[in-house]
Formats: structure tokens, sequence, C-alpha cells
């Protein structure tokens, strides 16, 4: 399941000296599967709370491949913030916001809405926490959307989660969803699953080659696949 996997619990970092820094108290990660290093989490500057250890997983797949519903499972059992971009953009929709109408307006096209526009949401989400355990649903989408956070919050991942998952399953569970989404038709389905193809692959490479990518397979019952996601947890359990 693991590839290799996670560096520790970082902090935000806002200098380059303290990304080094970084660097050098995280600790290898071991070849040996899901067993971390004993490094203590680094407290360091950054645009959020200077006290706040943060640990960030982002949460990768197609549209329909169980983001949402694994994310709810590793709420309930590993006390972790639940942030998706996805909603985040649809709550700035519903409360009037002055971007809300180009937000929508890129959702139907099943586009990705400007960095840091979805950026500034995630931060706030992020800022109005005490918890710094955050899994960020559905964010970054390519690889404008990975720098921005880089650069706006200052930190990185701890580990990403990619739910792998054939198309035709990711549409049948789509349509299915009855949630009243804009989106979930087949023609804007269709433009997502291009977007996707076209845009997530160099970020999930991105983290592959950093060793932070944990690749689940997301075929099977919404427990079963649940149960391919708690170890990942559960190994990294005492190390926040
Ligand atoms: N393992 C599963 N088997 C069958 N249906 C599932 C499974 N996991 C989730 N679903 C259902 O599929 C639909 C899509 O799941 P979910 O909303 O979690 O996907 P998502 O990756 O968050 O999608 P999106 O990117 O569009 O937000 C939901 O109706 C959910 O209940
Ligand atoms: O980082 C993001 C996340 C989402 N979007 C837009 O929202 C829809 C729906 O996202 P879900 O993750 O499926 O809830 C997506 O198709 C994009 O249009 C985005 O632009 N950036
Ligand atoms: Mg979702």
């Amino acid at each position: 399941m693991w590839r290799r996997a996670a560096s520790l619990s970082s902090s935000i970092f806002s200098s380059s000296s303290s990304r080094r820094a970084l660097r050098d108290r995280q600790g290898a990660y071991s070849s040996k599967a899901m067993e971390f290093s004993s490094a203590e989490p680094f407290k360091g500057e950054g645009c959020l709370s200077k006290e706040k250890n943060l640990y960030i997983t982002f949460v990768l797949g197609g549209p329909g491949s169980g983001k949402g519903t694994q994310c709810a499972k590793i709420v309930e059992n590993f006390g972790y913030t639940h942030l998706s971009a996805g909603e985040l953009l649809r709550q700035e929709i519903a409360s009037n916001s002055e971007d809300g109408v180009m937000i929508l307006d890129m959702i139907k096209e099943g586009k990705i809405v400007p960095s840091e526009v979805t950026v500034k949401l995630i931060q706030k989400g992020m800022e109005s926490c005490d918890n710094g355990k955050f899994l960020i649903d559905g964010f970054p989408r390519n690889e404008e959307n990975r720098t921005a956070f880089e650069q706006i919050i200052g930190a990185e991942p701890n580990i990403v989660l990619f739910f792998d998952c054939p198309e035709e399953e990711m549409i049948k569970r789509v349509l299915n969803r009855n949630e009243g989404r804009v989106d979930d038709n087949i023609e804007t389905i269709r433009k997502r699953l291009k977007v996707f193809a076209a845009s997530h692959y160099p970020v999930i490479d991105y983290y592959s080659k950093k060793g932070k990518l944990c690749k689940i397979d997301a075929i099977g019952t919404e427990d079963e696949i649940f149960e391919r996601v708690r170890p990942v947890f559960a190994a990294c359990e005492g190390v926040q």
C-alpha cells in the first residue's frame, strides 16, 4: 500500500532557512513499511499560529473516488479536521460572496478555480481551528495549486493519499450521489474527468517522487477501503 512514506510532522515556515531547518529535523522515513522516525514535530514561524504543530494530509482522487466518504471515517477514528476544498468553494457560492458567481461558473464547467481564491479559503479554515491535524480534500488539483499552497501557507503535506478508482466506477458513484450538486451530471462529470486526467497526475508524481504518496485501491465497500486507510493513520499516531 505504501510506496514509501511520509515525512514527519511539520509546522509552517515562512523563510527558506526555517524550511531548511524543517528538512534537517524531519527524520528519514524508515524503509520498513509504516514505521516513522521519532523526531519531534517542529514549531516554526508561519502565517498561522506559531504554537500550532501541523500535520497535513492531502486527499486526492478523481470525482466520486470516495475522498469525502473516507475523510469522514478518518475524522471519526483519528480526530482530524476535514477541509474539503470543493465544499469551501460551494460555501463561498452560498454566502453570495464577491467571487461566488465566478466560482459557480467554474464548478459548472468542471474547471479549476484560481489557486489564490481556494488557498485563501483553506488558510481561513486552518486558522479557525485549534486542531493542527488537517485533511485537505480535493486539493491541490494541479501544479499551480500545489505551489500556491506552499507559498501562501508555507507548508507541505506530511502525507498524500490518492484514491485510485476506475472511471466507470467514479461515474456510477457520482450519478448516484443525489446531493443536488450542480456538477453531478454526466456532461460535467466528463469535463471533470478530463481535467483530472490532465492536471492531477503531475501533482501525484511530484509527491510520489518525494516519498509522500500513499496510493489506495478505491474499489470495494466503504469499510473495506477504510481498512486500507486505517494503517496509514494508525502509523502516524504518536509522531504528531
Ligand atoms: N466504496 C464505495 N462504494 C460505493 N459507493 C461509494 C463508495 N465510497 C463512496 N461512495 C459513494 O459514492 C459517492 C461519491 O463519494 P464521495 O462523495 O465520497 O466522493 P468524492 O471523491 O468526495 O467525490 P467529489 O470529488 O466529486 O467530491 C457518494 O454518494 C458516496 O456515498
Ligand atoms: O481545489 C479545488 C477544489 C474544487 N474545485 C472546483 O470544485 C469542483 C468540485 O470539487 P469536489 O472536490 O469534487 O467537491 C471541482 O470540479 C472544481 O470545479 C476547484 O476548482 N479547486
Ligand atoms: Mg468530495
